[in-house]
């Protein structure tokens, strides 16, 4: 589970996401008209909410960057969908979104792509308004914190969900262990943590800056799931199409357990 590679590049992370990580360089790359990963992402969480399995009345996503599309499908499932960033630039991004500023990322080719998988595109702008209207909060967090959300406290949530987030945050595994800890304090009582991740990247890119990520495998998360006493853990993984020198890995994850 080491870091490994890119040894002559300068790899950042922690506060360099404050000023290094631009949320509409990141949009462009990764969530861009065409961009084939994030339709192989929507597809497969449509697939996994779709069973009706995952339900609740809220639903917190951990280091959400400026992004709500991988949130669509999971949206019909809960009445309440919470965002959080460390990155004030991010929560900038998402709030021009749900205010429906002009210069807003358009999210619009996610929506009727989502409402196509749910055999209705039609419905993609009444689904766009209630994602709009169930978008209750957008909060500052440090998932390296006790309580990620401080100086928030909140009720425990339904769903705790964390995507490309929580590997791009540590050095080793012992952080790692101890960022899922703080995630699922977050989760109640039989509430489901769903991380998605690439497997085995090291680094990504935005724009012409490279951000570290802590390098694991199923056996490592798998680990760090049954460490901080989570149950019924569920593993699912898929290839990613190819992109372009964005990331080190062609892999994603997707991993669901219950506390
Ligand atoms: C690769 S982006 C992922 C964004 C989005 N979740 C997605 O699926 O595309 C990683 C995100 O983690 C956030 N982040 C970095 N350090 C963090 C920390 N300590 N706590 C919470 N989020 C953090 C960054 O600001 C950035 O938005």
């Amino acid at each position: 589970m080491a870091n490994q590679g890119y040894s002559d590049k300068v790899l950042r992370r922690g506060v360099d996401y404050k000023s290094m990580f631009h949320p509409q360089v990141y949009l462009d790359d990764y969530y861009g008209p065409g961009v084939p990963q994030s339709a192989v992402i929507k597809d497969f969480l449509h697939s996994l909410f779709n069973t009706g399995n995952i339900n609740g009345d809220r639903l917190l996503d951990l280091g959400s960057g400026p992004v709500v599309s991988n949130h669509i499908s999971a949206a019909k499932w809960f009445n309440e969908l919470i965002f959080s960033d460390y990155a004030p630039g991010n929560r900038d991004a998402l709030r021009k979104w749900k205010n429906n500023d002009v210069d807003a990322f358009d999210w619009d080719p996610a929506f009727k792509y989502v409402a196509a998988l749910e055999g209705d595109v039609t419905k993609w702008e009444e689904d766009r308004e209630n994602f709009r209207r169930k978008m209750s909060a957008i909060y500052d967090c440090d998932v390296h914190n006790d309580n990620p959300l401080h100086p928030v406290t909140c009720q425990p949530f339904d769903c705790v969900t964390s995507f490309f987030c929580l590997e791009e945050t540590c050095a080793d595994e012992e952080e790692f262990c101890r960022v899922i800890r703080n995630v699922t304090s977050l989760l109640r009582e039989g509430g489901v943590l769903i991380l998605l991740n690439a497997v085995g990247q090291s680094t990504f890119k935005c724009g012409d800056v490279y951000f570290s990520s802590l390098s694991v495998e199923k056996n490592d998360v798998i680990k760090a799931l049954e460490k901080v006493g989570l149950k019924d853990i569920s593993w699912h993984s898929f290839q990613a199409p190819p992109m372009a020198g964005l990331s080190d890995s062609a892999q994603c994850y997707v991993v669901v357990a219950k506390k």
